[in-house]
Parts: C-alpha cells; structure tokens; sequence
C-alpha cells in the first residue's frame, strides 16, 4: 500500500535529524517526543492512520492508475464533478478531526502538489527536464505519501515598495551560486509552518522580488538537508494536559523562520531556475489557486461548525439563549457558515475541466470565501468571548480538580445545565480556541495564511470577470 500509517511518519521524521532549534537549543533525539511537537505529531500520525481504516479507505483513497496501489485522496487530480466531491469530502474527515485547526494537515500540501504537477507543461520553456523533475516528484509525493511544508515569502524586513536588497548583506533566500550539481541557496524565508515535522519543504516564490531572478525559483528538499535550519517561535502548548489544553496539546503546528546556509539544490529537484516570467505563470496560469483554495474552504467549514457548536453550548450550559442578542450573535456564525457552505458548493457547480482536462472549481466563490473568512472568524472569536465573558477566565485546572478543593470547585463552578467538571471542560476549551496563545495564533493564520487579505482582495477586483454585467448596464440605459 502506498499510503502511509501514522507510525512509518513518525518514523521518518525522526529518522531525519533536521537542524531544528527551540528555545535556544538544537533538538536531538526523537523529534516525535519533544513536548513542543509530541502533541501535533501524534495527531498527525492519526489523519495518516484514518487512511486505513477498512470502513472509509473508499473515501479516504484511490486507486493508483499505474501500480493498482491505495492512493490517498487528497493527491487525486479531479477529472470529474464527482472527484471534487470526493475530494471535500475526504479533506472534511481529516479537517473534523482537528477541528479545522490543523491548517497544515497533509492534504493542504498534496493539493498544492497536485495542482502544479497537473500544469507541469508550463516549466517546458525551460527545457523538458523541469517538467519531467514536478511529474517525479508528485509521483514520489503520492507513493511515498511523504509530508510537506512550504515557504513563499521573504523575510519582514522591509516592505516598501522601493526596497532593494545588496548582494553584499543577504536577508532574503537567492541564488548565489550554480555549478554542475545544482544550484546554491542563501539567506532566509520568512516561515514555514510544521517547519522541521515533514519529510520535506517546497520552497517556491510567489510576489515579492520577482523582478530580480536570483530570487526566482521552485524546488522542494529533503528537511534535512544540509545547511538548512528551522528556527521555531516558542511553543504554545504550555501544557501537555488535554484537560487543562484541549486544543494546543494536540494541534500546536508550530511555525518556523527557514535559514538558507549555501544550500545546494541538486538539479534534479529544481522546478523553475531564475525565470521570472515562468516561476509567475506557475501560480498565475495553473488551476493552482482554485484547486488549493477548494481544499481551505473545505476545512474552513468544518472549523466554524466546530466553533457555532462551542458557542451553543455555552448559551446552553449557562442558560442565555432568552436573550435577543445571544441569538442574533449564534446566527451571524449561522450566516457566514451557511455563506461558506454555499460558496464551496458553488464552486463545483461551477466547474469546469481546464486545458490540460483537470476539472477545476470555479475561482470566485472560493475567492470570495477566502477573502469571507479573515473577517469573520476573528467575529467569532468575539462572540465566544462576549457568550463565554468571566466563564473564559474561571476556569480551574486539572490538579485544581484532583486537590482539596475539588467539593468548592463542583459547589461553586457548576452551571444550570452542567456540573463543574463539564462546565470547567466546555470553558477551557473555548479559551483554548479564542484567548490561548494557540487561539490567538488561529486568528492570526486565519487573517493571513493565504497572503495577506489587502492584496488578495486587489487580485480578486482584477479576476473578477464582470464585462458582460457592466455592458448590460450600459445597453439598459443607453450609456
Ligand atoms: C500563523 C501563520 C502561519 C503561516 N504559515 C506560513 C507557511 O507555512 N508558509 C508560508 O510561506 N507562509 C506562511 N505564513 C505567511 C503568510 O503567507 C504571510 O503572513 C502573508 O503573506 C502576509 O505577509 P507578511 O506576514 O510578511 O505581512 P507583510 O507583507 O509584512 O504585511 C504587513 C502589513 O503591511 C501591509 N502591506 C505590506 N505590503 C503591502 C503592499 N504591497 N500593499 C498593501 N499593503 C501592504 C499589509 O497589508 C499588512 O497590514 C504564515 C503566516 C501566519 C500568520
């Protein structure tokens, strides 16, 4: 079988001994077993696993049309209607299981995979081998069903518009050297999240500097290779308890800064090679964004079910659905998931086969939904703290509840509709999604893991294909 289970991937990773820095210090040992990535990996290895499960292999895989081998779904080139739907529904089984907050679980990335792979015919101007080096590895990807990261974007240094970078004082990742085995990578990109948990990271460009062409390539590494470092922000699972952290200790994904020390990239791995025109159209003229972005809605549905049914349950569990505004505030999460549904749905109702023969959903519903979501789940963020108010901070622990004061904990801490231990359960978890450092960084990577929503939205005022609309304007009135 060529899909993976959860322990070969903790296996694999561990195996690797990328260089990987917490908190001052290099990990060595068993990355698996480090508290800052125990939790994420373990539940990572459990998506892996789901893959196996006899009642749902149907769902969760295909048939490679090669090898005969299982094949998960999520590497699966739609070619039909029925494939998107396949597909969404498969992403939503791995998305239900963390709750929406893994945004890197592994089908993120295999359909970015797949989706370049599927216009590897746009590298061709480069000479034959480029396209032939994607086609191979998405055959790896998917065989091996190996993980991935990514990094798109150059450091946070300086975002003027005029910013030049001297080769003399390298920040941003470029090539500063090609010889006979590859070419030579140095300088830094700003993050990767699951940096240094994955098999390997897609380094690619997308926007900023692609005028300069050291600055324009695509290649994806082993994370171990040599020169390559991860640089990890502190972990926000501060606790390994599932009680007192019931999000964090299982879906902190960790976000990293890469460094770039003289990395050779072999030619074999290189996608795009200081050709600016070829690294734009890559993104620009592939089925990329709407097949990525059918995968994001997808999960992002599944993460504000998840939060309209935290907020219900607070309104039930304190006994505050009388209240007029408690209900205009569950229906506006109401709203924007029923929005989102839509959206994702019209997507493939819009449907249409690209020209290499991939049916692609249509762009501007998941547009509008990806440009929807960094407004609405800060709101509901708010809205679990304007439901939840002093419930968010009472909130006791786990050794709280196995001390001495257990019997004021169960007298004074109950709720109409619960006991302590339930209430105590519900609130800490509705803390851990809207006012933890694990919930705060959701917000956060809901405003901004596609690009920034400013830039995004210009890109969908110049997409936006609305000729025919205006013309009809124009003939009704005689403009
Ligand atoms: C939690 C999290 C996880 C992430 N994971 C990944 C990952 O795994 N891989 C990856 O590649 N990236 C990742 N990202 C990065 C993400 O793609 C960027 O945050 C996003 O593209 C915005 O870039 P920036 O953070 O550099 O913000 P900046 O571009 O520095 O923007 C800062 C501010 O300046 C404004 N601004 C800057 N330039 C312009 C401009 N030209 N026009 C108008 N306004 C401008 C912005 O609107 C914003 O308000 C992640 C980000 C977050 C927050």
């Amino acid at each position: 079988m060529a899909i993976s289970t959860g322990q070969q991937y903790i296996d694999r990773i561990n195996r690797l001994q990328s260089d990987v820095w917490h908190n001052g210090k290099k990990i060595t040992g068993k990355i698996s077993e480090h508290p800052a990535f125990s939790g994420v990996m373990k539940s990572q290895a459990a998506l892996y696993d789901m893959q196996h499960d006899k009642k749902r292999i149907d769902l969760m895989t295909y048939t490679c049309e090669k090898t005969g081998e299982r094949i998960g779904t999520s590497f699966l080139r739609p070619v039909k209607k029925e494939d998107l739907e396949k597909r969404r529904k498969m992403i939503q089984v791995w998305a239900k299981a963390s709750f929406g907050m893994m945004g890197r679980s592994p089908d993120y990335k295999n359909t970015n995979i797949m989706a370049l792979a599927a216009a590897s015919d746009i590298l061709a101007e480069q000479g034959p081998q480029f396209p032939k080096n994607l086609l191979r590895f998405y055959e790896t990807a998917r065989r091996k069903d190996l993980s991935f990261t990514h990094t798109f974007i150059a450091p946070q240094v300086n975002r003027s518009s005029m910013h030049y970078e001297s080769e003399d004082d390298i920040v941003a990742a470029r090539i500063v050297d090609k010889n006979k085995e590859g070419i030579v990578i140095k300088g830094a990109r700003l993050l990767a999240t699951q940096g240094g948990i994955t098999d390997e990271i897609i380094v690619s460009s997308s926007g900023l500097k692609m005028f300069e062409e050291p600055y324009a390539y695509a290649f994806s590494i082993p994370s171990n290779t040599e020169g390559l470092k991860f640089i990890c922000r502190e972990s926000f699972t501060y606790d390994p308890s599932p009680f007192n952290h019931p999000l964090g200790s299982r879906f902190e994904e960790m976000d990293s800064v890469i460094v770039f020390d003289n990395v050779l990239v072999p030619w074999d791995r290189l996608f795009v090679v200081e050709n600016i025109e070829v690294a734009n159209n890559l993104y620009s003229k592939s089925s990329f964004k709407p097949l990525v972005l059918h995968q994001v809605v997808s999960r992002q549905v599944m993460k504000a079910e998840f939060v309209l049914g935290v907020a219900q349950l607070i309104v039930n569990t304190i006994a505050i659905g009388e209240y007029q505004h408690v209900k205009e505030k569950i229906c506006e999460i109401i709203i924007a998931l029923e929005n989102h549904k839509a959206l994702l749905l019209a997507s493939e109702m819009g449907a249409k086969p690209d020209q290499w023969g991939t049916m692609v959903p249509d762009l501007a519903p998941l547009s509008a939904a990806t440009l929807q979501f960094p407004k609405v789940y800060p709101r509901f963020m708010e809205i679990l703290q304007l439901l939840g108010a002093s419930g968010l901070v009472t909130i006791p622990t786990e050794a709280d509840m196995n001390s001495p004061i257990r019997g004021d904990i169960d007298q004074y801490i109950q709720a109409a509709y619960s006991d302590a231990e339930s209430r105590i359960k519900l609130f800490r978890l509705a803390w851990d999604v809207s006012m933890s450092a694990f919930g705060s960084r959701q917000t956060l990577y809901e405003r901004f893991f596609f690009g920034d929503p400013n830039r995004l939205t210009q890109g969908l005022y110049f997409e936006y294909n609305r000729h025919q609309i205006v013309e009809d304007v124009k003939n009704a009135f005689g403009i």
